[in-house]
């Protein structure tokens, strides 16, 4: 029904005040009168209060100055047209013939938020038509006045608890009786000053209590009127507490200035002042809640409404109080920010004047410069140009701008690239050898390589780059051969893997306009390394991927062609580089995996792996080495006899490789770092004991007891050398002869350092005995546990229809067998089931080596039918291990032909080699993995392909040493040898 007003109370509040004395104000009074003068006239004129006498002019007092009140609204009219709520509120000065004492039945208007005090004003919305029609004929009839009640609270809901649209909702639904109830039973007579469409301002006149409702609709009501008690103006207890209220609020005036209006316009007009007056102002300035101002609205003794609104404004204060400390402290915090800020800028502008900064272009521009300076020579004259643009640019960028940081990381890599700067290369041979060989045992061809590419250099006076690739089965050192060059040929090391690489962006950078651009590895490996010279392995670049986006291969083959990297372009850089001058290695494990075109540019140097000799070697004087300086550990506390050493490289590690070999020795070095460390802590007392039991038997010992002699004399004869040093010098420098002297401190000397390294002996041959751990053969176990690896060799003596054949994988060469037996028997039941998890390849060989061994058979034996008449089958183990190719051939045939014979082949024999259906051997791959597998496995007798001779006169000596190699070209060959 009744809209209040929408804004906080508070403001309702202060703003209602303002409103209300505004005219009066204006009439000249002076608006800066501060409270505190007043208070202090108050105080100086032996409180007299003089302004007991004026009156407060729109109090009941007033109810005869009609004329003053008629001037006030005449004056405020205008601005009321204009609709200013403050004129509004001087327009309701407006007296009436009607008075106020008179005005019995009232229409009753329900007030939300706040009762409405004597003297204050305050506008409401009323919705309700027949309300509003109700006030407007009560106007026109000259008794413009109404009733203003607080409502209460609908019951449970907290009066502390603001929850206005509710409120206000509720109102517009109340009528009669249900609003009746919602009434509190004292509110005010309040003169109704203006309405225009529903907004009504009322001014509040007296207190009025509801007596009985006259009609329901809209609520009217008859009213008793309310006066004080009387009390005694000159009591010192009510005085006093005015006076209380008084400075309290002097006290907020100081801290709130949002009070400081509302005040002083109170001040101005105190001559109306009464202490009820002063009560009702308290109350209705305070924040207080709506139900305490009610409680002040009530009270009808005037000293227990001193005492109700003195404690509300105390309240006030306390909350003054606070509002001004977080006032201050939010202050505080931005004026220091700001105080900051305002000096950051005073010191930039202090060093810039001053020569010691400059801007962030120019500081830039300059660092850019720097770089350059030393090679400014080197660089090539289109780079300069482009260097020169881009840092023009620079200058003309804003520099908050993302253009702005494209360009300086463009100019950051440009600058940052050794432009000319090659290292000095070493092209003494002698040197790199010794360098080679420090870091790798045997792998001579790559050395021999390395050196003819150092010569060659050395030669001309300049090194090409080339394109090495490093192939063979994982941890034959490829990787750290590669590291082991850069440092023969004094050149800076990068590495980086191609394995799985599918952007071509990796290789050849991204374009700079894309966010977060980078530039290839290529120049990224530049810009770390310093030098244009460097070596670059490019590990495992069989397992180069298949890109989605441009093909990652074509972008390698871009980067290692000599041909074409000496004008490199990298997407990023957008200048050509030249690569000509760096040396690539690169590692596979499989040559065929390499892209036919890269590989036709590459030198390749296949690593086959390493016999048990050479691994003995490498494991003796290079990883055993190296893994106890890791572990801490000194040579003389440790021991790993050959035996054991090859117990571990033959039942442990029978890879091709040795990085299995590193890992367990790393292994038996680790078990003794503990075992020696917990030795010495229990050894600690023992050694105490032992030494002890030493000095029992020194004591005893005839010849221990000559050293405690020599010593003794020793020390006796250091002691009269001090004391006869003096002397003797004395005398020296008397008579003239030190030579005395010095003889026999010479001799004292000798006799002094043998006692000392008599001792020194003895206590490392004591630290020995107790400390030095052994590993042998037998005890191996305990530091690398059971073997887990079982030997390849199945039988000693193979025995009918299993043969031993080489294989090659990209781990390296293996020895396997080849199983066949008979199935059944019977006319025609001639056939052949394989099984191994063989490939196509594999099978069609088992097919070809059942047709080839059925001729051979009845070559040799015509009436044997036993191929005709035999299901059998052939298994090549283990079964889990996927096999394929063509090379097992002829130990297929062989197998056949023993089971058809019923007579094993000859011990320790395996062959390898593709046959052809009339029998004839084709050449295989991999004959140093095979050979070297066929060492490890103890086989006596190899055949190879007659084509495939040549590879194995290239093998090593030690590689071929007691190896009874036979090479045939067609398999009849093989039978003599094998049967
Ligand atoms: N001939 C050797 N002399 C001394 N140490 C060697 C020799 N061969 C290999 N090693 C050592 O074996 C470890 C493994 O070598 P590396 O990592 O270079 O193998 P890789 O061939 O690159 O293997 P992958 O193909 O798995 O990358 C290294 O610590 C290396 O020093």
């Amino acid at each position: 029904m009744l809209k209040a007003l929408t804004s906080s109370c508070l403001q309702n509040r202060f703003h209602a005040v303002t409103t209300a004395f505004t005219p009066q104000v204006r009439r000249g009074t002076d608006s800066n009168t501060p409270l505190l003068r007043v208070l202090g006239s108050l105080r100086s004129s032996n409180r007299r209060v003089p302004y007991l006498s004026r009156r407060f002019f729109c109090s009941d007092s007033t109810d005869g100055s009609e004329s003053n009140s008629e001037a006030a609204a005449s004056e405020a009219k205008p601005a009321e047209e204009g609709g200013d709520a403050d004129s509004k509120a001087s327009a309701a000065m407006v007296p009436t013939v009607f008075k106020p004492e008179d005005c019995l039945t009232v229409l009753a208007l329900p007030l939300p938020h706040r009762p409405l005090f004597p003297g204050f004003y305050m506008h409401i919305y009323v919705k309700d038509p027949k309300v509003l029609a109700a006030l407007l004929e009560s106007r026109k009839r000259q008794a413009p006045y109404a009733g203003a009640f607080l409502m209460k609270d609908e019951q449970g809901t907290d009066p502390n608890v603001v929850s206005a649209s509710d409120t206000e909702k509720n109102i517009y639904e109340l009528k009669g009786k249900d609003m009746l109830n919602r009434l509190h039973e004292v509110g005010t007579l309040a003169q109704i000053t203006s309405i225009k469409d529903d907004q009504v301002i009322l001014i509040g006149h007296r207190r009025i209590r509801m007596a009985e409702v006259v009609s329901e609709e809209p609520l009217t009501v008859k009213v008793d009127h309310l006066k004080e008690q009387p009390y005694n103006k000159d009591d010192d207890v009510i005085k006093a507490t005015s006076f209380e209220v008084l400075s309290t609020l002097r006290d907020v005036l100081k801290t709130s200035s949002l009070w400081k209006d509302h005040v002083q316009t109170y001040i101005q007009h105190i001559g109306d002042f009464n202490y009820a007056r002063l009560a009702d102002f308290g109350a209705a300035i305070s924040g207080a809640n709506k139900l305490q101002c009610q409680q002040v609205l009530e009270e009808l003794d005037v000293h227990k409404r001193l005492q109700l609104t003195l404690e509300l404004v105390k309240k006030e204060m306390e909350i003054s109080k606070i509002q001004e400390s977080i006032a201050r402290a939010i202050e505080e915090k931005i004026s220091g920010e700001q105080r900051r800020y305002l000096l950051n800028e005073q010191l930039k502008a202090i060093k810039k004047e001053l020569g010691l900064e400059t801007d962030d272009k120019t500081a830039l521009s300059a660092k850019f410069r720097e770089r350059l300076e030393p090679n400014k020579e080197k660089i090539p004259v289109h780079v300069m140009q482009v260097i020169e643009e881009e840092l023009t640019k620079l200058q003309l960028l804003e520099a908050s701008s993302s253009e702005f940081n494209v360009t300086r990381n463009y100019l950051d890599w440009l600058t940052a690239l050794p432009w000319g700067n090659y290292s000095d290369e070493n092209f003494d041979v002698l040197r790199a050898e010794q360098i080679l060989d420090e870091d790798h045992y045997g792998l001579t061809d790559v050395k021999e390589r390395i050196l003819e590419f150092i010569a060659v250099g050395k030669l001309r006076g300049t090194s090409q780059g080339k394109i090495i690739c490093l192939s063979g089965p994982p941890g034959v050192g490829k990787t750290s051969i590669g590291r082991s060059i850069a440092r023969a040929l004094n050149r800076k090391f990068y590495r980086f893997s191609v394995g799985g690489l599918s952007d071509v962006a990796e290789i050849k950078g991204h374009r700079r306009t894309y966010i977060g651009a980078m530039p290839g590895k290529m120049v990224q490996c530049l810009k770390s390394v310093g030098t244009a010279n460097p070596l670059v392995l490019i590990d495992e670049i069989d397992k180069l991927g298949r890109g989605h986006a441009g093909d990652p291969a074509s972008a390698m083959l871009e980067l290692l062609d000599p041909e074409q990297n000496a004008n490199f372009l990298d997407h990023y850089l957008d200048v050509p580089i030249d690569l000509s001058k760096v040396l690539f290695v690169c590692t596979a494990n499989v040559v065929e995996m390499i892209p036919n075109p890269l590989l036709d540019r590459m030198e390749v140097i296949s690593i086959a792996g390493y016999i048990t000799d050479e691994k003995m070697h490498i494991a003796r004087d290079y990883l055993e080495k190296a893994t106890r300086e890791t572990c801490g550990i000194k040579p003389e506390q440790v021991e790993v006899t050959n035996s054991a050493l090859l117990a571990l490289i033959e039942n442990y590690c029978r890879e091709a490789g040795v990085r299995n070999l590193q890992k367990q020795i790393e292994k038996i070095y680790r078990k003794i770092a503990l075992k020696l460390v917990r030795e010495d802590g229990e050894i600690e007392p023992q050694n105490a004991e032992v030494g002890e039991v030493e000095a029992e038997s020194i004591h005893l010992s005839d010849e221990i007891k000559s050293k405690e002699e020599i010593q003794a004399g020793a020390e006796s004869a250091n002691g009269s050398n001090d004391d006869k040093a003096s002397e003797n010098n004395a005398e020296a420098e008397a008579q003239g002869a030190p030579v005395n002297q010095t003889q026999k401190s010479a001799n004292e000397d000798a006799c002094l350092q043998d006692t000392q390294e008599t001792e020194k002996a003895t206590e490392s041959e004591a630290s020995k005995t107790v400390n030095k751990v052994v590993v042998d053969s037998p005890n191996l176990a305990d530091y690398v546990g059971k073997p887990v690896f079982h030997a390849e060799r199945i039988y000693d003596q193979t025995p009918v229809g299993v043969v031993m054949g080489l294989a090659w994988t990209s781990m390296g060469g293996s020895t396997l067998y080849i199983e066949t037996s008979l199935v059944e028997q019977g006319e025609g039941k001639g056939a052949l089931n394989v099984t191994g998890q063989l490939g196509d390849v594999m099978k069609e060989s088992a097919q070809i080596a059942h047709t080839v061994a059925r001729t051979i058979l009845l070559e040799k034996e015509p009436d044997n039918q036993f191929f005709a008449n035999s299901k059998l089958h052939l298994h090549v183990p283990a079964g889990a291990t996927p096999k394929d190719g063509p090379s097992a051939g002829c130990t297929m045939i062989t197998s056949l032909l023993s089971l058809a014979m019923k007579k094993p082949v000859k011990k320790d024999l395996a062959m390898t080699g593709e046959v052809t259906l009339t029998g004839k051997i084709l050449p295989i791959g991999g004959v140093k993995e095979k050979a070297i597998a066929a060492r490890r496995s103890d086989v006596k007798t190899i055949i190879f392909p007659s084509a495939n001779r040549r590879d194995f006169d290239e093998l090593a000596p030690n590689v071929k040493e007691g190896l009874d190699v036979h090479f045939v070209d067609d398999y009849k060959q093989i039978f003599d040898l094998a049967f």
